[in-house]
């Protein structure tokens, strides 16, 4: 029996309405605020709804190149694509789009009422599946993977010695969203957690240091959550703390600090003994910090505005004085998380990303020189392309040759269940001052 994921009329008027928006909003928060208007969707609905949306996120461009296709016959795949642009889609009829994205998810889903050729669509969706499999560039748009990418894929490949059994697995995860993993606090008991977790109505299983919720539960609503034991964070994120490798009476500066996640997973490490400064250049965003500190125990965490393009003469008085530890969680492509928010996929050209590599580039240049002789400046993105990480990092030490590199590593997918990021660990080789 086939079975459709969704019902057609009510997915074509959540995607009518998101059209409307005009501005392929981020689709997460858009899908909040429509429910919310939205009686009728149950708890179950909305989350079908949801999964549609997203899958839709996923394989917007495979859609938009079936549709092509199907129409004016097959295509050279890159030129295609470097001349498609996301919003051609508005113009692709509701119901055949929503046929391609149904035969994505199901080969044998019935088409919407409103075609009436639906059979040679299927046929014709088949026959680029079975493309695939001499096809990599067809395949990678199968898995909603752009054809600009491959080059970054194949580039990644090589840097991280990944055979083939790694990448299709990295390919493949990218089409499911990642779990929802649980960061405990270095002194606590994991099992002992996951027990009274359990007592809770949330099941988890350990992994990795970790624990990945298996069940749908509000975790925010439990007591061991609000008592501080628990925080929610990526299992690759969680990896990042632990490169800061932070011993209590430290001085550490996160100088990208956002909502703290790290910052706290840092300050969390040191038995509030010392001090971690938390800034960031949206100063709205470290409200949240203090009062998830508070929730955690967390006494030793000072919170700090700061831009990177500040000039020298701006310099706030906190940044007197040398650090032991510089995280750098740089602002990035996030092409580490399309997992749970696939619509940031389209987002990123190679403007956007030459801006960002910019922008990079300046935060560690300011803050290598308040790093203490000896001290390690770690540099952290929650990306998978080399030119945000490994290349980043090799222009940056030859700017700055009294840098060294003590390690570097890709975290998560595709060996574990979770988004992918990247930290670098710098040694700076100065002398102590005398
Ligand atoms: C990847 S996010 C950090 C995520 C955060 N560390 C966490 O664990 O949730 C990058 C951060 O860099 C900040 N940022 C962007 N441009 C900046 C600048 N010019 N100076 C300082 N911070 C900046 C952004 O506001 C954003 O919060």
């Amino acid at each position: 029996m086939s079975w459709a994921p969704f019902r057609y009329p009510f997915i074509f008027k959540i995607w009518d309405a998101y059209l409307q928006e005009g501005n392929w909003y981020q689709l997460d928060r858009w899908l909040k605020s429509y429910y919310q208007g939205q009686s009728r969707f149950g708890k179950k609905d909305r989350k079908a709804y949801s999964d549609a949306m997203f899958a839709a996120m996923r394989y917007l461009q495979l859609a938009a190149y079936l549709q092509r296709s199907y129409l004016f016959g097959e295509q050279d795949l890159s030129h295609w694509s470097q001349q498609w642009r996301l919003d051609e889609l508005k113009s692709v009829p509701i119901a055949e789009f929503w046929y391609w994205i149904g035969l994505r998810l199901n080969h044998d889903i019935p088409p919407p009422r409103e075609l009436n050729d639906g059979p040679a669509r299927r046929e014709h969706f088949l026959k680029l599946l079975h493309q695939c499999e001499t096809d990599e560039t067809l395949w990678l748009l199968f898995n909603g993977f752009s054809p600009e990418l491959e080059v970054m894929l194949h580039q990644r490949c090589q840097t991280s010695q990944w055979n083939r059994q790694r990448f299709k697995t990295f390919v493949e995860l990218n089409n499911t969203s990642a779990p929802v993993w649980l960061r405990v606090n270095v002194s606590e008991d994991l099992m002992s957690l996951q027990s009274l977790l359990a007592d809770e109505g949330i099941a988890t299983e350990a992994e990795n240091g970790g624990l990945k919720l298996t069940t749908d539960g509000r975790v925010t609503e439990t007591i061991t959550y609000q008592q501080g034991h628990i925080d929610i964070q990526d299992f690759a994120s969680q990896q990042i703390a632990a490169a800061v490798d932070v011993q209590p009476g430290m001085r550490v500066w996160d100088a990208c600090t956002g909502g703290g996640g790290k910052a706290l997973a840092v300050a969390g490490r040191m038995n509030n003994q010392g001090m971690v400064v938390a800034s960031d250049v949206r100063a709205y965003k470290l409200e949240s910090v203090s009062r998830r500190a508070r929730r955690m125990g967390i006494r030793n965490i000072q919170t700090e505005h700061w831009d990177a393009h500040w000039p020298d003469e701006r310099l706030p008085s906190w940044l007197m004085g040398e650090f032991d530890r510089i995280l750098i969680d740089a602002p990035c492509s996030g092409s580490g998380t399309w997992r749970r928010a696939p619509d940031f996929k389209w987002r990123i050209g190679q403007n956007e990303l030459d801006e960002l590599l910019d922008l990079q580039g300046l935060i560690l240049d300011r803050c290598v020189s308040y790093l203490k002789p000896g001290g390690q400046l770690i540099y952290a993105t929650c990306s998978w392309f080399c030119q945000e990480n490994e290349q980043q990092v090799e222009n940056f030490l030859r700017r700055h040759p009294h840098m060294q590199l003590q390690q570097q590593a890709l975290h998560g997918a595709p060996d574990v269940d979770s988004d992918t990021m990247f930290s670098a660990v710098m040694v700076s080789s100065l002398p102590a001052s005398v």
